[in-house]
């Protein structure tokens, strides 16, 4: 039996698990399971979803099982008791509730203070702005927290009974720099003590043992990652590259060796990578859903909903769709919802409909993909992943809206290969090199509409919304 190493992506929709040839990292089996709707959740609905998706991938089946690795969503809230049970559902990184937190925090100590001290300026999604909601709404509940971790860390206990963390999701928490770690007086200022906190290991570490109960003995597990840390990983994101993520959220993302940013405007989140480096980050709430939402009111499949989108006006008719359904975080703006103009008789088309809602969806990417290269060395190629990047419409528009060339992966999960390549890391102390191929290679045609769609977003963006 030849080894075999285990990543995990335990996302907003779902926890996927990916058993892999440990030396070529080829794929050897997997599993989904999904999670329920909602921006909050019991938590212990994660655990029973990595149970049951690792029994269906039955890892032990495929070879030995040598380390696993575990990433999750960003910044969830997982506040538990002293005997280790929630003590409120976790706040997800899309639940909008701590925004007035967010603001005050801003209003409080200004925007300078902390991209320079957190390097990042908190929104509702950072988990120190939950936990002052927490404080201030649910005081009981505020009271019997012994712990605060990130459902990764949350999950990472579920496989070893270990409390740890690594850099990249402690990143996302708003009570800890990059560089230089944790700020327990963030915690006490905001939510009046600072409960315990994982140990934060180093991202080649191995941060406990697989428990019997898995049935892989002796398995090592990684440090783990945020989401979006291990799919840096996943793909061996070079320099002058950017991730372009079209999931749940939405995100763009390059990975810096050496420095990390501080962006005072608070576009940029200015986390930590899966390697020892920096991961400049930009997120959008509405992201495949807003395509899933309009293929459903459709009433047609998302391969239907594709046809739709590329057969009509590549200009949608002069259709806008600004695709803020659940409130925004980038723009920042919590409690928006979309809306729809340019209709007339002639353009209110189910085609235009599908395209505009493709539009809307790369072009909120494009305004990120902008803000970043603003802070980072401007990047001369996007990679799409994600499973919004399975849509061949928005794969064929994302060279013309970023404006720089595009490789189209071949589908994969790259949050769990990612995931599986720091798990070989810990195994082996070699972190392996998982080959990436390119199923299409992109560039920008230079024909004109690709700039005519940005203007009109960005005029409709601004006319609405303000920014
Ligand atoms: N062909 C497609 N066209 C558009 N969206 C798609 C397509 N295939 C999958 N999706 C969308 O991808 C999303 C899931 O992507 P994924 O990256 O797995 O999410 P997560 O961020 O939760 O990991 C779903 O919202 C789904 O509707
Ligand atoms: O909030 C962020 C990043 O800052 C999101 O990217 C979450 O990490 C959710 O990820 P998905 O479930 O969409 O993969």
């Amino acid at each position: 039996m030849s080894d075999v190493v285990v990543g995990i992506d335990s996302s907003t929709q779902s926890c996927k698990v990916l058993v892999l040839d440990a030396a070529t990292g080829a794929e050897l089996r997997s599993a989904k399971v999904a999670h329920p709707d909602g921006t909050s959740i019991d938590p212990r609905i994660w655990a029973a979803a990595l149970h049951r998706a690792w029994k269906e991938a039955d890892p032990a089946g495929a070879g030995t099982v040598i380390g696993v690795g575990l990433a999750a969503q960003q910044h969830g809230m997982v506040a538990l008791d002293a005997a280790g049970e929630p003590v409120f559902d976790a706040l997800l990184w899309n639940d909008t509730r701590s925004a007035p937190e967010a603001a005050a925090m801003v209003s409080d100590h200004g925007a300078d203070f902390w991209a320079r001290e957190v390097g990042s300026v908190p929104v509702a999604s950072f988990t120190l702005t939950k936990l002052a909601w927490l404080a201030r709404n649910e005081p009981e509940a505020a009271a019997r927290v012994h712990r605060v971790v990130l459902p990764h860390d949350y999950l990472n206990h579920v496989l070893t009974g270990s409390w740890f963390t690594d850099r990249s999701d402690t990143s996302g928490t708003a009570y800890y720099h990059p560089a230089t770690g944790y700020l327990p007086e963030l915690l006490t200022e905001y939510f009046g003590r600072a409960p315990e906190l994982p140990e934060v290991i180093a991202p080649d570490a191995v941060g406990g043992h697989l428990l019997p109960e898995f049935g892989a003995d002796g398995a090592v597990v990684s440090a783990g990652a945020g989401d979006n840390a291990a799919a840096a990983l996943g793909l061996g994101l070079q320099s002058r590259e950017i991730a372009v993520s079209i999931g749940t959220s939405g995100t763009v993302f390059a990975s810096v060796p050496d420095r990390p940013t501080a962006d005072p405007t608070g576009a940029v989140a200015g986390f930590a990578d899966a390697t020892g480096g920096y991961l400049p980050l930009l997120a959008v709430i509405n992201s495949a859903r807003v395509m899933a939402t309009t293929a459903e009111l459709l009433g047609v499949g998302l391969a239907e909903f594709d046809r739709l989108a590329s057969s009509g006006d590549p200009l949608a008719g002069g259709l806008n769709l600004m695709p803020y359904f659940d409130g925004e975080r980038t723009p920042n703006l919590p409690g928006a919802s979309g809306s729809l103009t340019g209709m007339s008789r002639a353009s209110l088309t189910r085609e235009n409909l599908a395209r505009s809602s493709v539009l809307a969806v790369m072009n909120s990417l494009a305004d990120a993909a902008e803000a970043l290269s603003e802070v980072s060395r401007p990047a001369q190629r996007a990679l799409l992943i994600g499973g919004g990047a399975r849509s061949a419409s928005l794969r064929a528009v994302a060279p013309e809206l970023l404006g720089i060339n595009v490789d189209v992966l071949e589908a994969g999960e790259y949050v769990a290969l990612g995931a599986a390549r720091q798990a070989a890391w810990a195994a082996t102390g070699e972190l392996p090199v998982f080959e990436r191929h390119a199923q299409a290679r992109l560039s920008p045609s230079g024909d004109g509409w690709g700039r005519e769609s940005r203007t009109l977003y960005a005029a409709e963006r601004t006319r609405l919304y303000g920014v």
